[in-house]
């Protein structure tokens, strides 16, 4: 559905995209994340035709964006909220671009539904908030209901109730068998909205892989009716064990199932045991620091 090999763009001499390669997949939600100016926006642009690559290639079902017959009916795009005529109103701006898509009139109403901007269709654009700009984008992007959403920080602007509304209309989309790529520099953003991480740093893919993962594991937390025997157990069967926080023992290196296992065979009543994952932040500042 969209391949990406090898893509690379100079700005001035200066690589800001450099060879980035990965595959989409349909029925899953990608987060494109890294920190600001990584070439998220770049490779996007680049994927949507707005930018020509200095080399490699981005194609979307198997050719270059601009050379589809309607690319629009092909991905839905939300690449630069702004640039919109601010004296339109929201539903002629969509009017246009329906025309544009060979989209029937009618289908204006319906995304402006979806979007909750029914009652802000009439008025011009010029006086919609940041986060009514974006609900707008989204709705230009579902227009011929793509397949395909590629979605430059989509959360921008949106109040924490609009960011739970596009997270599940995009687990949805991806549900129904759509791809979705969604580009963000904050972790906890994407964490949970997305299947897998496509994380950019200085311009190249550092890691690319599920979620959980990534995110690894760090041991496990536990606690115990009698915490001093269960890590007397524990460290007799050659755990670290440390004493944390309101007497929880923090077990390095272990998983649930070790230290339950300890705890079986002890007979320690355990009254809490999870694992600790190592936040994103970590894992995200470890593999772009470079
Ligand atoms: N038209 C351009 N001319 C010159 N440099 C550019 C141009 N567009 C982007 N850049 C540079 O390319 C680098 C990558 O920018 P890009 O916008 O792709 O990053 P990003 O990951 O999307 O960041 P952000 O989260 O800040 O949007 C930046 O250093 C930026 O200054």
């Amino acid at each position: 559905m969209i391949t990406v090999s090898g893509l690379t763009k100079q700005y001035g001499g200066r690589t800001v995209v450099d060879d980035v390669s990965f595959a989409l997949e349909p029925g899953t939600v990608t987060g494109f994340l890294g920190p600001n100016g990584a070439g998220k926006t770049t490779t996007m642009r680049m994927l949507a035709g707005l930018v020509p690559p200095t080399s490699g290639s981005a194609l979307v079902d198997g050719r270059p964006y601009a050379a589809l017959p309607n690319p629009g009916a092909v991905m839905g795009t939300l690449l630069d909220a702004a640039a919109v005529h601010p004296g339109r109103t929201g539903r002629t701006h969509l009017r246009l671009i329906a025309d544009a898509l060979g989209v029937p009139a009618a289908r204006v109403d319906e995304v402006l539904e979806l979007v909750d901007l029914t009652s802000a269709g009439h008025r011009r654009i010029k006086g919609y908030s940041l986060g009514m700009r974006q609900r707008l984008g989204i709705a230009a992007a579902l227009l011929a209901d793509p397949p395909v959403l590629v979605f430059d920080e989509p959360a921008n602007g949106l109040d924490p109730e609009g960011i739970r509304w596009m997270r599940s209309l995009l687990r949805d989309h991806a549900a129904r068998g759509g791809t979705v790529l969604l580009s963000s520099h904050l972790l906890g953003e994407v964490e949970h909205t997305v299947d897998r991480l496509l994380v950019i740093g200085g311009g190249r893919i550092v890691a690319d892989g599920p979620v959980a993962s990534l995110l690894g594991t760090d041991g496990v937390s536990v606690r115990a009716a009698d915490a001093g025997a269960l890590a007397g157990a524990l460290s007799a069967a050659g755990f670290a064990v440390a004493h944390g926080a309101d007497g929880a023992l923090v077990v390095s290196g272990a998983s649930p199932a070790d230290v339950g296992a300890v705890a079986a065979a002890g007979g320690h009543a355990l009254t809490d045991l999870r694992p600790l994952q190592r936040g994103l932040e970590d894992v995200f500042f470890s593999l772009t620091a470079a």
